[in-house]
């Protein structure tokens, strides 16, 4: 009983201190005390004071115990409604945690703009705080200032933020050019069946990196001096494979072949980043990445990720799933080409305003106005393949896209082992969808929504397709315990609001 009365408090301090902007440093430098000390009081591990949780309420400028959100985020939808007007992308969770590791590269500063506020980005700012980053939010909390200190604390690292997100393996890339002893947790994220780290082991092997995988940790040792003798062939064209790879190859001195490359829109975003330290790369954009490298890298840097292609392609979703008018603002629209291409088979009205840059002066933009459609489902089944296939995070919407349109759809998630699974959540809420194996789902519509009270899927995309089937269905839904969805958007549900949707946001007391 106790030590859940201490967890309930800390999380309310933890949700206080992001609701705030401040790392655990922070707060522990206007506490004058330690970042451990308060990541032992967030995880519920100290005993606190009355005198203490008042000094946190004044630090935080919230009154503690009255902020009642002590229990997990839940939303309370009421449909059917009809979306209207425009909303504009954010940028995205992917390329945000691959920068914000990618700040390890440098001695110097990193501002990176207009950073994606999700929980993703926060685990990734509590590990980089817990290690003795400064972090500061500016400009209203849209922009983020990293600033490395003269020596990492990698002993103090906090381990159960690490744990809860996978995007902490791309710490391996970045570390073994500063010390050649490290630990790091294994890496957590959504539940969506094996995903595999060797790719990576192997591909940082060639740079010297050894792992050994024990006591749910990665001990990773780095020979320095090591260079590729041939160019590194990945053996998967994965994303953060490729990411962790170029990472490695940013601060090795000579040049890097890296074929099998992964071209997505993360991998590039990272590739203009890099370019802005000074590294350059030939082929970005392509599956072989010529990286050079420099040994020492010092400068301030400054870099402007671009828009989410996976959050474009839910608002899409929405405005489908809910048959309406919708404007989709900042759209990165070489990364939705094929997606478009197949609603376009599948009948859907829509238009696109001629291209503009995205700040990063490199990612095309577009403005998608998608209208109230009669679709059929495709005639061939909709599968994933590396970009530039459909993107992988992308195949879930159709699941509700499918459900919206007249036939059979067969959808076939070949990359991940549980992801289908959670898409016959849907028949909760008056799909037709039906498991074929672990794989493929085939999707009959039209469907009828109706409403239901749903616990979230521990995967974030099928959570945001069952919150859109939300928005359609008729009466009041529930969706309960949505951190996975806020580990992936940003205030999805109050931005639906100011397109039309009727979502509130409670918790438990
Ligand atoms: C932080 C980040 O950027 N996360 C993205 C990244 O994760 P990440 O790069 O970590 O993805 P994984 O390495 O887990 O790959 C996803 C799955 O695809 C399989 N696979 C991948 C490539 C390939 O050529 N063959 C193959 O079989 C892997 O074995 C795994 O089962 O890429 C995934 C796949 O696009 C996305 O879902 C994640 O949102
Ligand atoms: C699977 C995803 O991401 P992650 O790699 O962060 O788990 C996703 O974004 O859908």
């Amino acid at each position: 009983m106790t030590d859940d009365y201490l967890l309930r408090i800390g999380k309310l301090i933890r949700d206080a201190r992001q609701h705030r902007g401040l790392t655990q440093a922070q707060l522990g430098e206007a506490l004058a005390t330690s970042q451990s000390a308060v990541n032992r009081i967030e995880q519920g591990k100290q005993n606190i004071s009355l005198e203490m949780i008042a000094r946190i309420g004044e630090a935080l400028d919230s009154e503690i115990v009255s902020l009642g959100y002590a229990g997990p985020m839940h939303l309370r939808v009421t449909g059917a409604t009809k979306l209207s007007g425009a909303i504009d992308v954010r940028t995205s969770k992917n390329a945000c945690v691959a920068l914000l590791c990618a700040s390890l590269l440098t001695t110097g500063r990193t501002t990176l703009r207009q950073v994606a506020r999700i929980e993703e980005v926060y685990r990734i700012l509590d590990v980089l705080g817990s290690i003795g980053v400064k972090v500061r939010w500016l400009n209203d909390g849209r922009d983020l200032e990293l600033t490395p200190p003269a020596t990492l604390d990698l002993a103090a690292m906090d381990v159960a933020a690490a744990r809860r997100t996978r995007s902490v393996l791309m710490f391996l890339g970045p570390l073994m050019h500063r010390t050649e002893h490290f630990t790091i947790p294994y890496a957590g994220g959504c539940e969506l069946g094996t995903r595999t780290v060797l790719p990576h082991l192997t591909a940082l092997r060639q740079f010297g990196l050894e792992v050994a995988t024990t006591s749910g940790s990665y001990h990773a040792t780095a020979t320095p001096g090591v260079s590729p003798t041939r160019p590194i062939v990945l053996t998967e064209r994965g994303d953060t494979v490729t990411e962790n790879a170029l990472l490695a190859a940013a601060r090795h001195d000579g040049v890097s072949v890296i074929r099998n490359a992964s071209p997505n829109y993360m991998v590039q975003d990272l590739c203009f980043f890099l370019e802005q330290l000074g590294v350059r790369i030939e082929g970005i954009g392509t599956t072989t990445l010529t990286v050079h490298g420099l040994p020492e890298i010092s400068c301030d840097v400054d870099y402007a990720p671009a828009e989410d292609p996976v959050e474009a392609m839910s608002l899409l979703a929405a405005a489908v799933a809910t048959s309406s008018e919708l404007t989709i603002r900042r759209v990165p629209v070489e990364f939705l080409e094929i997606e478009l291409a197949t609603l376009e088979q599948m009948g859907l009205d829509y238009d696109r305003t001629p291209e503009y840059p995205a700040a990063n002066g490199r990612t095309r933009l577009t403005d998608l106005t998608v209208r109230p459609s009669k679709l059929t489902a495709p005639t061939d089944k909709i599968h994933p393949m590396p970009f530039p296939g459909i993107n992988i995070d992308n195949i879930p919407f159709f699941a509700v896209i499918a459900a919206a349109a007249h036939g059979t759809t067969l959808i076939h998630d070949w990359v991940y082992d549980n992801r289908a699974i959670y898409l016959t959540e849907l028949t909760r809420l008056g799909a037709d969808v039906k498991l074929l194996d672990p794989h493929r789902v085939l999707v009959q519509g039209p469907t009828r929504w109706r409403a239901s009270e749903l616990m979230c899927p521990p995967a974030l995309r099928p959570a945001v397709v069952i919150l859109l089937a939300m928005l359609a269905a008729e009466g009041v839904s529930v969706l309960r315990n949505v951190y996975v969805i806020n580990r992936g958007y940003e205030d999805l549900a109050e931005r639906l609001n100011s397109i039309g949707a009727r979502i509130e946001t409670f918790r438990d007391i």
